[in-house]
Formats: structure tokens, sequence, C-alpha cells
């Protein structure tokens, strides 16, 4: 049986967590890529100018800032010029930044994006050297997932720039004294134009300061909890509880000016995960950390139980040791687990009109006692009888009884929330269309269950001292009936099974 002390060891194989790319066939001096997200402002071009001043590396830049003016580009070009200098190089190292004008590196066509990892790669071949590392610095308002997509996207089209590079570690900077407040915001990223939402294109623009904001921390191996001079200890425990129960697979550090050890930001290459994640594996990987701490949750329930129950038999005080095991594994299981995690999981339909009678009930939450400072959250927990109130971020897949073929996608995080088209359910994709990796095939059938195949309700909620029994029910309500789920297997003519087969 696999070790729980590992929670990622239950994503394994890796199929759709890994791009296709057969990377036994890599040569050796592929050149790893960072890409440095965060809000304008956060501090990417601090920690870029950090960065470069203290390593010996040999480092090619892609700056992406779409301001008129790319003020960046100048100041890092300084930086590099100086870096060089101290190291013995000359002002030909100017050559070594490529900015990318047009537009940011989300909306970017992947032809640009590329084609400026191909120009840089090929000024260091003239020169006879190669970097040790290329590092993007993205706008505030870019899209981590969406450039992340670019380059596996890049792996399975078998764009060859992509044997010669490869998306190592994405680092997020957040700005420690703002992120409760953005959290907390409900403004729109257009109308921010001190994040960057006058850069924004399309559709990003319209995007929730928060949706954004929880993206560029989820989408992240590391993340920077900047500005840390700005806020007081306990503030900054409680930003790096939050931000560890949003991504947990990411190292965070705190720091100020960027100042922090190059090789944390760099991690051991290969090594970081949620740079090689695609959706589906991100959304895997949530559900098996969320599964991996409730396991966690009841074994140390249990052992506490246990050890009480020997008090108990052996001590004639036994009502005094039970009472002193139970505080001592809620004290334990407060501070460890303050912030914690369920996953909801069903195999039949919700029925439309009760989930969004539900949902908007529940939301939007106007304040957020998880993530709001302690006194806030006490003065607000009794304004809002919403057991959203407590969860910082919920996120997953839902199966709506309105489709048989639309997967949707639940994300909510503060004041936003949404459930969107997510592609079809595998179940309803032709066999010839499902990924050819043994593993990946593998991975996909795992999921699947009687005639469901895998259409399933499987939504990850974060939170503190959340009202799990009450979530459950409530959602539980919104499932069609058994009568209800008769209709729906005529309307869809789905394959006979006993209704028993599907709980
Ligand atoms: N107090 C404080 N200020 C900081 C810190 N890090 C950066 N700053 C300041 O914050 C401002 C913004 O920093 P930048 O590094 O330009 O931020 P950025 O994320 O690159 O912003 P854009 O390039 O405009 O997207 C600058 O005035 C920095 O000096 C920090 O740790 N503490």
């Amino acid at each position: 049986m696999a070790s729980t002390d590992n929670p990622w060891d239950h994503i394994s194989p890796p199929p759709l967590d890994v791009p296709m790319g057969d990377t036994s066939m890599q040569p050796v001096h592929v050149v790893p890529i960072s890409l440095i997200s965060g809000f304008l402002g956060a501090g990417k071009t601090t920690l870029l100018r950090q960065l470069l001043t203290q390593t010996s590396m040999k480092i090619g830049l892609i700056v992406n800032d779409v301001a008129a003016v790319n003020i960046d580009a100048k100041l890092v070009r300084n930086d590099n010029m100086q870096a060089s200098a101290g190291a013995g190089g000359s002002t030909a190292e100017m050559a070594d930044t490529i900015e990318l004008q047009n537009g940011c590196a989300c909306c970017t066509a992947s032809d640009e994006l590329l084609d400026s990892i191909d120009r840089l790669l090929s000024l260091s071949a003239r020169r006879g050297e190669r970097y040790d590392r290329i590092i993007m610095e993205t706008s505030g308002v870019a899209e981590p997932q969406a450039i992340r997509d670019k380059f596996n996207d890049a792996i399975a089209y078998h764009d060859p720039i992509m044997d010669l590079v490869t998306l190592d570690t994405l680092v997020t900077v957040v700005d420690t004294s703002a992120f409760l407040q953005e959290y907390e915001s409900r403004d729109v990223i257009a109308n921010r134009p001190d994040l960057g939402g006058n850069e924004a294109q399309g559709g990003s623009g319209q995007r929730r300061v928060v949706d954004l904001l929880v993206e560029q921390v989820e989408c992240a191996d590391i993340v920077l909890l900047n500005k840390s001079d700005m806020v007081n200890e306990t503030e900054l425990k409680h930003l790096e509880q939050v931000v560890g129960a949003i991504n947990p697979l990411a190292s965070a550090y705190p720091c100020t000016y960027g100042k922090v050890e190059t090789e944390l930001v760099f991690g051991a290459s290969g090594q970081a995960i949620v740079s090689k994640l695609n959706t589906e594996g991100h959304h895997r990987g949530a559900v098996a950390f969320a599964r991996s701490q409730q396991r966690k949750e009841q074994a140390e329930g249990g052992a506490s139980a246990a050890a009480a129950a020997t008090a108990e038999a052996t001590n004639p005080s036994a009502a005094a040791a039970r009472a002193a095991a139970t505080q001592r594994q809620e004290t334990t299981a407060t501070i460890r687990f303050g912030i914690r995690n369920f996953v909801y999981s069903a195999r039949r339909p919700f029925h439309v009109q009760r989930l969004r009678s539900v949902v908007l009930a529940w939301m939007p939450v106007k304040k957020n006692t998880a993530v709001s400072h302690a006194e806030v959250a006490a003065a607000n927990a009794s304004a809002s009888t919403s057991p959203m109130k407590a969860v910082i971020r919920s996120k997953g897949f839902v199966w709506l009884s309105t489709s048989h073929v639309t997967a949707h996608y639940w994300s909510h995080a503060g004041n936003f929330f949404e459930i969107r088209d997510e592609g079809d359910w595998w179940d309803a994709v032709p066999r010839d269309d499902w990924p050819q990796v043994a593993a990946q095939r593998a991975v996909i059938e795992s999921e699947f269950e009687g005639w469901c195949g895998d259409r399933r309700q499987e939504i990850v909620f974060i939170g503190a001292s959340m009202d799990e029994p009450a979530i459950r029910a409530q959602l539980d309500e919104c499932l069609v009936t058994d009568d209800e789920l008769t209709e729906y297997r005529q309307k869809y003519q789905c394959a006979e099974k006993k209704i028993e087969e599907l709980n």
C-alpha cells in the first residue's frame, strides 16, 4: 500500500500531470526556465535585480512588461550589466535581455513566446556559451496557467524548441501587505490600473482580482511573500497558512525586497511539480492532497483516542486522562489543521435549479472569516449564515443534470464564484481521441464508475473552522432524486445499471 506521508504519491502514475513529450530523449543541456508572476508592484523587478546581482549563473532574460515604456527592461539591463561586469563579463551581456513587447506572455501567440526564447538561445549560441537558466518576468495581469498551457502544447506538438528548454519553476511574488485586502476585493482586473489592469487584454480584464490572485498562488512552485516588513508577525503567519492551504504544493518563503537565497527561488532543477501539471492533473493533485489530509486527521484522532483509552484502563482518574488527551489532540489539530480541506464527492448529477438556489444563498460571502484577521472575523462571524464564509477556496468538477457531455468546473475564492464549462467528460470523448500513453489512459479509466463514466461531483473545500456537515448536507439536497435520476438516464439513454450501483 502506498505511503500516506507524501500525498502526491497518490497521483502516480503522472499521466495527465505531465506533458506528453518523451523526456528520455532530451539532450543533457536543456535550459530550465523560471517564470516570475505577481501583481504590479508586488516586487517582481526587485526580486529579479536581487537574483541577478547575487548569482554567478549565466542568465537569459525575457522581460514582459506591456507598459508603453518598458521600464523593467531598462532597469534589468543595467543590473545585468553590473552583475556581468562584476563577474568579468562585458557590456555585450546587454543582449541577454529580450523584450516581449507585443502583449503579455499569456495573451501572446505561442509562436511569439517560443520565438523570443529562440532568439535568446541564438544569442548565446553565437557567443558559444549557454545559459544556466532563463527567467521570464510576466506582466502583473499575466495568467501563469495560460503560459504553462502554451509550454505543454509546444511539447504535445513536438516543437523542437522544447528539446532545448523546459519550463522548470513557476515563481509567484505576492505583496504580503496587500494580499488579504485583494482577496476580499470585488473589483475586476480592468478597473484596477494600480494592479496593471489597464494592461489586461481580451477577457482577462473582466476577471475578478481575487480570481487572478488565487490563480497566481495556485499556479506556483515557489511563492515569495514579499514586503513582509509591512505586516506584523501574526499577520505573516496567518498569510503563510492561507497561501499554504491554497497551494500545498508550493514552498512559500517570506522576504523583503526580494532578498531570498537564489537556490530557494530556482529550486532543485526538475523537482518542481506545478510547472509540469495541466488543469486536470492540478485538480487531481488537490483532491489527493485533501484526501490525504483527511486520512491523517482520522489517523491522529484514532491514535489519540487509543492513547486515552489505554490511560483510562490503567489509571483510576481515567476521565481526567481522557480529557487531557482530547485537549492535546484538539490543540495539535487546531495548530496543524487550523486550515483544513475536505472533498465533496458524489456520483449523481446536481439538479441545476436546486444548486442555483443554494449557491445564490451562499454567495457572495460578505466577509470571509477564514481569511480576515481574527478580530474582523469574529465581528463578522455572526453577520452571515452562509457556510461559505469559512471557506477560503473551493474548486472542482461538477456534473449538472442538464448535460451528459459537458464537465463543469466550480471555482470559488472570496467574492468570486463561477461554474464554467470545462470541456467534455472523458466518457463522452471517443476512445480514439484519448491520449495514447497507456499510463494516462489508465488514470482516466481509474475515475470511471458504472454507467456514470468519469462524471462526478468532486469539489475540494479549503477553509478554517468550516461547517463541513452543513456544506455536505446542502449540496446533497441538490443532487437529483432517484426519480429524477431515472428521468435523466432515460433522457440520455444511459446504459442500464442498477441505481444501487451508483452510490
Ligand atoms: N516596503 C517594501 N517595499 C518593497 C519591497 N519589495 C519591493 N518594494 C517596493 O515596491 C515597489 C514595486 O516593486 P517592483 O519590484 O517594481 O514591483 P513589480 O512587481 O516589478 O512591479 P511591476 O514591474 O510594475 O509589475 C518598489 O518601489 C519597490 O522598491 C519590500 O519587500 N518591502
